[in-house]
């Protein structure tokens, strides 16, 4: 839990990274690093619909209130500008409706295959806190798809500036320019700049 103290905050629990995505999880970790003590929790949250910056903030309250602590959630979109954004927050179910070659029929009429993948992170320090997000995005376009198909739509992002999709890239390089880390990147700032003490007792 948090506890006021002078000059930061003094966190005597890990952080909880809540997700039921595993793929996720293992972006995270390997983002994250020893960079910030947190542990996991494999939850599927329900998600409000709406503007992604609110639905990721709804999970956060609804997972401090779970984890009765300090939490950290991320809800990732994929927009396609020629369709204003969509699907965005509900690209999940786009791709389990339709896959990658449904994807890439929705641009078929139009020219303009950009994309961005976005990331909104949002930290809550315990249930009844006003979570905190943070937004990370990189610019790409929607390709047919090529390389191995473990993580959602990977095979049909490919990032401004690369002749690879997500998926054809080794991790490393993905988890340098991917809309994960630019936001956690924030997160990690954040933490930095907040000057949150972790205290904790692994004893308890
Ligand atoms: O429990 P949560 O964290 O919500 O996990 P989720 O799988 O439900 O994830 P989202 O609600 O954020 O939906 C995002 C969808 O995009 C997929 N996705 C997320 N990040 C991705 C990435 O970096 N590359 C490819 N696909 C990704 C993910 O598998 C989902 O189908
Ligand atoms: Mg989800």
């Amino acid at each position: 839990m948090a506890a006021m103290r002078t000059g930061g905050l003094v966190l005597t629990r890990p952080v909880t990274f809540v997700t039921g995505n595993a793929k996720k999880l293992e972006e995270v970790r390997a983002i994250l690093g020893t960079s910030l003590p947190f542990q996991s929790l494999k939850l599927d949250l329900p998600e409000l619909q709406g503007e992604p910056e609110e639905i990721s903030k709804e999970k956060a309250r609804l997972a401090a209130i779970q984890v009765n602590g300090p939490v950290l959630v991320e809800d990732t979109c994929l927009c396609f500008n020629a369709l204003q954004g969509l699907p965005g927050p509900y690209i999940k179910w786009f791709l389990q409706k339709i896959g990658h070659e449904g994807l890439n029929n929705l641009l078929m009429a139009y020219e303009d295959k950009s994309a961005y993948a976005m990331c909104v992170f949002s930290l809550a320090l315990g249930p009844n806190t006003e979570p905190i997000t943070f937004l990370g995005k990189t610019m790409g376009k929607i390709v047919p798809a090529r390389g191995p198909s473990d993580f959602g739509w990977d095979p049909i992002f490919q990032p401004d500036g690369y002749d690879l999709t997500y998926a054809e890239m080794p991790k490393e390089e993905k988890n340098k320019i991917s809309h994960r880390s630019r936001s956690l990147s924030m997160v990690k700032s954040h933490f930095s700049e907040a000057g949150y003490t972790f205290q904790i007792d692994s004893s308890t």
